[in-house]
């Protein structure tokens, strides 16, 4: 018998012979002349079967490791980012390790206590990055669930002056705001923690996943959310006087909704820290929310705070987003970025009104009273001159009444909790409905 062909081992069954013949002496031989013995075939046999176990098993760990990835950042369940807690504890820490200043951890009234190392032990996700610094939700080891904000090098004066303001927040409670419950300054890392809110952003109910199948925002709900916001930002206008606390940065991203569907304010009193950048093309989505009379960079007041308010009233009724709705060129805009505002003005000035809504609310039966009184009360707040915008308080009154009108149960869609977390604190008070 002659002896196996090394290189006919060496090959792929795709080089095998399509067909062998038997020669003369009855054994096979390939085409071409080359002689494949019993043992050869079994050789390549065998190679090619470890050739896929071994393919086959390289393929199996690169799949289990790409779903065990995504199992832990939440994608295929409900574990949490790892990668992201190693950042943000590692760096968290960093601020308490030998040559950095120790922070501490501050909690304000009715909250349940916990060190600055059950936050850093505490599973994170990231839920977003804004112009403060990034949000995280974060699940501490007894199962309460907190936001934590961390601020990007921000321009945070001296210790004593960051706590002053931080004492201010603090104390404010209301049910259509999110209370700020504790805070961590060290010299290289300053946390902010707040009640989570498990339903999400005014912005995501309303621009996310918009398109056929989409359930739309009712218009009850819609009316609902004005209303609470009304009344948290009402609140913080009034909450420090003499002092006129400003929000500084209402939109749409800062509307958030508890586990009631309940709208709460948030990110309050933080412009402090971090001015509005110059209104560019390049600036980021909160531009079309800014009071002209702020984009030259002057002061924030109450009244811009009515203006933004005004134009997330806008952006309720049209159901667009105030940052990117095409102009069509008709410019009147940031940089590029229509201006709501103005665009709702022209196309009222024409008498075509009922342009202005959004399409999702045509379902809803006798509801155009109601919607030409929230445009009514949304054009005040926009008004060019401050002075001839509307207080936070008489807008709380103006919704009121139009709810007073509204009401029909058939509007409401109902609003279920998309979490059971507990929180922070028990809100013993009734919210705005
Ligand atoms: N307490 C909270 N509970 C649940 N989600 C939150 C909470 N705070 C913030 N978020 C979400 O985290 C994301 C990032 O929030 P963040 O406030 O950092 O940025 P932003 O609102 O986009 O911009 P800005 O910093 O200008 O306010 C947003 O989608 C926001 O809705």
């Amino acid at each position: 018998m002659p002896a196996a062909n090394p290189t006919v081992v060496a090959s792929s069954p795709s080089s095998l012979p399509a067909k062998s013949a038997p020669n003369k002496s009855g054994n096979s031989h390939r085409v071409g002349s080359t002689k494949m013995s019993p043992e050869a075939l079994i050789a390549i046999i065998v190679g090619d079967a470890l050739v896929l176990v071994l393919v086959s098993l390289l393929l199996y760990c690169y799949f289990w490791r790409n779903f065990s990835t995504k199992m832990r950042q939440g994608k295929g369940g409900s574990k949490l980012l790892e990668t992201e807690k190693i950042v943000y504890s590692s760096s968290a820490y960093s601020s308490a390790q030998p040559g950095y200043e120790r922070g501490r951890m501050v909690f304000f009234e009715g909250v349940k206590r916990f060190e600055l190392e059950d936050l850093l032990r505490a599973s994170a996700e990231m839920l977003g990055k804004g112009g403060f610094g990034t949000a995280y939700k974060a699940v501490l080891d007894d199962g309460n669930v907190v936001a934590v904000k961390r601020l990007k090098d921000a321009q945070i004066g001296g210790k004593t002056q960051f706590e002053q303001h931080m004492a201010v927040l603090g104390r404010l409670s209301h049910p259509n705001i999110v209370s700020l419950r504790a805070y961590y300054f060290a010299r290289e890392e300053k946390l902010l923690v707040y009640d989570y809110m498990p339903n999400g952003s005014l912005f995501w109910v309303l621009h996310g996943n918009r398109g056929p199948g989409r359930t739309p925002l009712d218009w009850t709900t819609r009316l609902k959310i004005a209303a609470g916001a009304a009344r948290g930002l009402a609140f913080i206008h009034s909450s420090c006087s003499p002092l006129k606390l400003t929000h500084g940065n209402i939109k749409s991203t800062n509307i958030l909704l508890d586990k009631t569907g309940n709208a709460r304010v948030s990110d309050f009193g933080l412009s402090v820290f971090v001015p509005p950048p110059p209104a560019t093309s390049s600036a980021p989505r909160s531009c079309g929310y800014r009071a002209p009379e702020t984009l030259d960079g002057r002061k924030l007041t109450q009244k811009s705070d009515v203006y933004a308010f005004g134009v997330l009233l806008l952006e309720l009724l049209t159901g667009k987003c105030p940052s990117a709705v095409d102009n069509g060129g008709s410019g009147g805009g940031y940089g590029g970025l229509v201006d709501l505002p103005r665009w709702v003005q022209s196309v009222v000035r024409e008498e075509w009104t009922a342009e202005v809504f959004d399409l999702e609310l045509m379902r809803y039966k006798d509801i155009e009273e109601e919607m030409v009184g929230l445009l009514q009360i949304a054009m005040a707040c926009t008004a060019a001159s401050p002075d001839q915008r509307p207080k936070m308080s008489q807008v709380v009154k103006m919704i009121d009444e139009i709810r007073g009108v509204a009401g029909s149960p058939s509007h409401e869609a109902g609003f279920e909790s998309t979490s059971e977390s507990p929180s922070l604190s028990e809100d013993t008070y009734g919210a705005s409905q």
